[in-house]
């Protein structure tokens, strides 16, 4: 069936936010970060009820953990952890800024009565790891080690497909392709290495493409709930063709984060499946 005659049907869904109350750019790990330049901590809390708020509205719901004074990066939640049928595995951050919020998150998790398992190799939670349908979509270049891949086909029992980053700018998968359905993506394909470009030709013949411009404003770093798509306001292409194909976009500002270099999907974690699965 065309993409355009689709009907899109939202699915509710479970994100864990963490409230930026200690957010700052104090380092550089990414080339997004200038610690020179000013942040404001309170335009950047703002920014993230907004964002929490718009999930709230949808009928999702939201779970918070609390923030670690000294953590500035904590609020980017989809870095903390994947997880898949109620089975967590947790982050193993590649930069010692921010080794400690993968135990944060794991604790976060236990204490609650999931499935945990401590990764061995480093990977950097659903920043790299992007669930579509039966699928999961792996990153590698920047941040997740390759051999991560093979512990989280084991440990969740899907077939994970490796892609690989080669435009320091995108760093992690989900600055670079964001999950639409359980069958659509949308991708920059620059990003990509050329095998990894093909890979993606192959698997999503009709993916939406994005451009330099609404890749670099993060538009890819979006959240799907089959229906409503939440991005950077900026990616107005992207945008367009989201509601050409059925969707209903919501544009965000998330300014502020953006200084880190995230944006909306790197605040929010999905949590897929509960406790005891
Ligand atoms: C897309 N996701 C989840 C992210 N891109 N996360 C943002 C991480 C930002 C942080 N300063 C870092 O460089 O790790």
């Amino acid at each position: 069936m065309p993409q355009q005659t689709r009907r899109r049907v939202a699915r509710p869904r479970r994100y864990l936010m963490c409230r930026p109350e200690h957010f700052d750019v104090t380092y550089s790990i990414n080339p997004w970060m200038r610690p020179e330049k000013p942040t404001d901590t309170g335009i950047a809390v703002l920014q993230w009820e907004r964002l929490r708020n718009l999930y709230l509205g949808l009928g999702h719901q939201v779970e918070l953990i609390d923030p670690i004074p000294g953590l500035p990066d904590m609020v980017f939640a989809a870095n903390g952890a994947t997880v898949v049928d109620g089975r967590v595995l947790s982050a193993r951050f590649r930069h010692e800024q921010r080794v400690p919020e993968g135990p944060a998150y794991l604790k976060w998790f236990a204490d609650r009565g999931y499935t945990t398992r401590d990764a061995e190799f480093v990977n950097e939670g659903e920043g790299d790891y992007l669930v579509v349908g039966s699928r999961v979509l792996a990153g590698t270049g920047f941040r997740t080690d390759r051999r991560s891949h093979a512990e989280a086909a084991e440990f969740f029992g899907r077939e994970v497909v490796p892609l690989e980053l080669v435009d320091p700018r995108f760093y992690h998968l989900d600055t670079a392709l964001a999950v639409l359905d359980d069958d659509e993506v949308m991708y920059y394909p620059a990003a990509f290495s050329a095998e990894s470009r093909e890979a993606l030709r192959a698997l999503y013949p009709d993916a939406v493409l994005a451009d330099d411009h609404d890749a670099e404003v993060f538009g890819l770093n979006a959240v799907s709930d089959g229906k409503h798509v939440l991005l950077a306001q900026e990616a107005v292409g992207l945008a367009d063709e989201l509601v050409r194909r059925g969707f209903s976009p919501i544009g965000v500002d998330l300014s502020e984060l953006l200084k880190s270099g995230g944006s909306a999907k790197c605040c929010t974690l999905e949590l897929r499946g509960g406790p005891g699965q």
